[in-house]
């Protein structure tokens, strides 16, 4: 086992209040590590720290590490948008530009410079391939990405994100807003990725984490309560706040 991120000891403020306590956590590479807890624990905000979308939201405060490979990705040396190249992004509404299937895929890489058409196309059909899109919208990759359904939006946004050839995945409850056979697509996306990303998810499903993820870790407000190999977590909780959880007593 690889530890691809190494978190320890993480306080997160948004003002005076603090969301996040003392988070400490290894995520494993190649390995789907979902996150899990009531609305308002500290889930997205966790999940935000690790690409840094956090220095966007003004008046907050972080101390404590995360280690990207070794490197702190909060140091001076680390750029943040070669960072968020390495640690790519997908949200809980699928959210594509208002442009062709094709550009929103090559969107960040010609933000990059690269105008090879040739090697742009080979991106676009190997990143909508990884996607499970690409025989979807083969023959339509000039129409508008509104012109897709919710769950095929979302895969074309794992697709703008794979197209960054990332090392780590984050999403944000990336199947909330997605009908049960979109949703089960996307999950079966989630599980061919790791083979080749690092995946982390936030999501309010406990079936979906059951489902998916290798490991687990559960949050109540703004503090790790538990974390651990899925089935152990599920089978056999040590917290009885995790067993509540799970079984469906609060949250
Ligand atoms: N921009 C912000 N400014 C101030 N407080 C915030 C901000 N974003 C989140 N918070 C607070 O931080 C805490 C954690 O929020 P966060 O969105 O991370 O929780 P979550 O577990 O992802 O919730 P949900 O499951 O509802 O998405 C909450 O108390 C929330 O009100």
């Amino acid at each position: 086992m690889f530890v691809k991120m190494k978190i320890s000891n993480l306080n997160f403020y948004y003002g005076n209040f603090r969301a996040l306590k003392n988070i400490s956590i290894d995520i494993e590479e190649n390995k789907v590590t979902a996150f899990i807890g009531p609305s308002g624990c500290g889930k997205s905000t966790f999940l935000r720290t690790l690409n840094r979308m956090n220095d966007l939201v003004e008046g907050t405060k972080l101390d404590g590490e995360i280690l990207l490979d070794g490197e702190d990705i909060y140091s001076n040396s680390m750029q943040v948008e070669e960072l968020r190249k390495r640690v790519g992004m997908v949200f809980q509404k699928p959210n594509p530009f208002p442009k062709s299937i094709y550009e929103n895929v090559v969107y960040g890489l010609k933000k990059q410079g690269v105008k090879d058409k040739k090697k742009l196309d080979e991106i676009v059909e190997k990143s909508l391939r990884g996607a499970a899109l690409w025989d979807e919208v083969k023959d339509r990759l000039n129409k508008s990405a509104y012109s897709l359904s919710g769950g095929q939006q979302q895969r074309l946004c794992i697709a703008r994100a794979i197209a960054m050839e990332p090392e780590v995945i984050l999403m944000d409850e990336p199947t909330s807003a997605l009908d049960p056979i979109a949703t089960s697509r996307v999950e079966n996306l989630i599980q061919e990725l790791k083979k080749d990303y690092t995946i982390v998810i936030v999501t309010h499903s406990m079936q979906q984490a059951a489902r998916i993820s290798d490991n687990t870790a559960f949050f109540l407000l703004g503090e790790l309560i538990e974390f651990g190999e899925t089935n152990k977590i599920f089978a056999n909780p040590k917290d009885k706040r995790t067993n509540d959880y799970i079984i469906g007593k609060f949250g």
